[in-house]
């Protein structure tokens, strides 16, 4: 859970190779990644930035005499700052630098750098390298610095699937700006399945531990009531049981799109990447945001002893909520969604509703009004009025300030809180329809009906939520709202019997869990008393800080 040192090596540096190497590179490389002769990173945020690719301030400047790049830190904020696996176990990376030949700046592109010897690891002549030191969690990865000082490579160390340099410095240009960005599209498409996996853990924790506690009564007169009986503990929990299983499935789907782009894009046809990059910029924000909140949720449902570490669920916490600023800040990719949405507004304005593609089709089409006794279809309908709604209001208000003469970005920027919203809302209509479609699609009956419950929970629970939207302008009567209230509770209560096997479902070992209150034979006393005394801290019966200390504060006569 702490991380491991190779992660990034599997995650992001052998998948760069793969889409962004020619086929002669990865003839060199790829066997030798995978057999792991060489561990590698991907190092592309700096000190200075992160978020704004454009900025970097790396540079990788083409040499045509030694037909070489020079790659070169010129400051202190242009040092590569973050990346994991760098600071002590990669011997080479995947470094993202602007790119200069000509004297022209190309852009940030990605090159394959040696770092250390393959021997000594010791690192390289023109390499500063090192661990930028403990973080929140993730501990057991050594995220790392990087500095160049003008370390040459060879021309052919640039990836060259989609763009080249030739020898005499003529530039290929890439089928797509972006393509470059492929390793972090990759990893944001596998994110919902990563996020709905922690929240997983966290959950399977909290609904065990919750069936081991007893304390207080529903009833009178009768044993103190499992906690997970308590109404308010089932809302704290199985809307995030929900959650997790509607992550999974969006994640399922994201990461099928994310395998047909590679397959296109080596055909040359880029269509399906701003699709792709808008949908998982929205879809790692949104889960990673909700993932973070259920977890610390799950955290609390536990009482005290979810507050030590015995739990485990800090840890869960700590790894999982890191989701919220690697891969793009959780912000400023629900502004990139934004732009997507704020395009397909302008595409219908302009009378273009026919080219929108089918995740946004809907922005173009009027709901009156919706009936959610029908079921679940209605409540898609009132999603899709609530996105749309928001989309549209946040759209507008961009377009009429830049209508009155403010630049663009100032007029992005006086709208993004709105258009942050509209990408969330957006999100949360594709989680719940991939969640109906996917339930829809499970062929045994009897576990078609617990999904189902837990479909209906979802979409009562987020329509709730939603309510401020769908009540603004009187879409939803507070009179639905009660029944989405009451169907809610019914769902919660509906839920409770099947929620151990909801969880256990998930199959987590408890070598996986690592947690004393998520044991799989539910003996949490004993083991909490055996885990306390194992503490460091009772090895002795006396602290030497007692000598030290404690007797001369206590012995003094002031
Ligand atoms: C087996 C798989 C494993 C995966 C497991 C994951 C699950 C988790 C489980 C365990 C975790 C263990 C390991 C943890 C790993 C953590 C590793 C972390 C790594 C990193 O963080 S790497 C660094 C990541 N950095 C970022 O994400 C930076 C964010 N910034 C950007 O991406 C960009 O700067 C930008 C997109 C915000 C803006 O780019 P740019 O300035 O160049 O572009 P704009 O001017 O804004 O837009 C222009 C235009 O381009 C479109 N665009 C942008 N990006 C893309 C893209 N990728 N694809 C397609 N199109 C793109 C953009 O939409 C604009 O279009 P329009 O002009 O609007 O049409
Ligand atoms: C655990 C972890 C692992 C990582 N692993 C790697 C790795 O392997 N390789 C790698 O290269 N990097 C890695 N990173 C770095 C990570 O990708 C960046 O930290 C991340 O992309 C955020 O960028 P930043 O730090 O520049 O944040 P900043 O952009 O400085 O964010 C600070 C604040 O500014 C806001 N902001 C910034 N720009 C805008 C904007 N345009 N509009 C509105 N608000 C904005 C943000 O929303 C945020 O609130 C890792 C980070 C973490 C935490």
């Amino acid at each position: 859970m702490e991380g491991h040192p190779l992660a990034l090596h599997d995650v992001m540096f052998i998948p760069a190779l793969v889409a962004q190497a020619s086929d002669e590179q990865n003839k060199k490389w790829l066997r030798r990644a995978q057999r792991r002769e060489i561990v590698g990173c991907y190092a592309q945020t700096e000190l200075g930035h992160g978020s704004n690719l454009r900025k970097l301030e790396t540079t990788a400047t083409y040499d045509v005499s030694t037909q070489e790049f020079v790659l070169h830190t010129p400051q202190i904020t242009s040092l590569k700052w973050w990346p994991g696996g760098l600071g002590k176990s990669s011997n080479y990376a995947v470094v993202v630098a602007n790119m200069i030949v000509k004297e022209k700046h190309l852009g940030p592109h990605s090159f394959l750098v040696q770092l250390r010897d393959e021997i000594t690891h010791q690192s390289l002549k023109g390499i500063t390298v090192g661990d930028i030191g403990p973080k929140l969690s993730f501990n057991a990865i050594d995220n790392g610095f990087l500095g160049f000082d003008n370390y040459r490579i060879p021309r052919t160390n640039l990836l060259m699937r989609h763009s080249r340099v030739e020898p005499d410095g003529t530039y290929v240009k890439p089928p797509h700006a972006k393509i470059n960005y492929s390793a972090m599209v990759r990893v944001r498409s596998h994110m919902a399945t990563g996020q709905g996996n922690f929240l997983a853990q966290a959950l399977t924790i909290a609904v065990r531990y919750s069936t081991v506690r007893r304390q207080g009564f529903i009833e009178s007169g009768e044993q103190e009531v499992k906690v997970l009986d308590y109404q308010t503990q089932q809302h704290r929990l199985f809307p995030s049981i929900a959650k997790a299983y509607a992550f999974t499935f969006a994640g399922y789907e994201t990461i099928r799109l994310y395998e047909q782009l590679l397959k296109e894009v080596d055909t040359g046809n880029v269509s399906l990447m701003a699709d792709l990059h808008a949908l998982t910029s929205g879809l790692k924000s949104v889960v990673t945001h909700q993932t973070a909140q259920g977890i610390e949720q799950a955290r609390m449902a536990c009482g005290g002893h979810g507050y030590s570490q015995a739990s485990y669920i800090s840890e869960i916490f700590g790894v999982a909520v890191g989701g919220c600023t690697y891969e793009g800040e959780n912000m400023v990719m629900l502004l990139q969604l934004a732009r997507y949405l704020v395009k397909s507004v302008e595409q219908i304005k302009a009378g273009e509703s026919g080219k929108l593609g089918p995740l946004v089709a809907y922005l173009a089409v009027k709901v009156d009004g919706v009936d959610l006794e029908k079921g679940v279809e209605e409540y898609m309908k009132a999603f899709q009025h609530v996105s749309r709604l928001q989309t549209w209001k946040a759209s507008e208000k961009f377009l009429k300030l830049l209508k009155s003469g403010e630049k663009r970005e100032v007029a992005w920027n006086k709208s993004s809180v709105e258009l942050t919203r509209a990408s969330r809302l957006h999100t949360r209509l594709y989680i719940a329809e991939t969640f109906k479609r996917s339930v829809q699609e499970v062929a045994d009956p009897r576990l078609k009906e617990v999904l189902t419950d837990l479909l209906h929970l979802h979409v009562n629970y987020e329509l709730l939520d939603m309510a401020t939207y769908a009540l603004e302008d009187g879409f939803l009567s507070s009179s639905q709202l009660d029944y989405v209230r009451d169907q809610l509770y019914f769902y919660l209560a509906k839920i409770r019997p099947n929620a151990v096997s909801l969880v256990d479902s998930w199959e987590f070992s408890d070598m996986q869990l690592r947690s004393v209150l998520g044991r799989r034979d539910g003996n949490v006393y004993e083991n909490l008393v055996a885990w306390a005394k194992a503490s460091p801290l009772n090895k002795t019966d006396v602290l030497p800080s007692v000598e030290k200390y404690l007797k001369p504060m206590m012995n003094s006569k002031l």
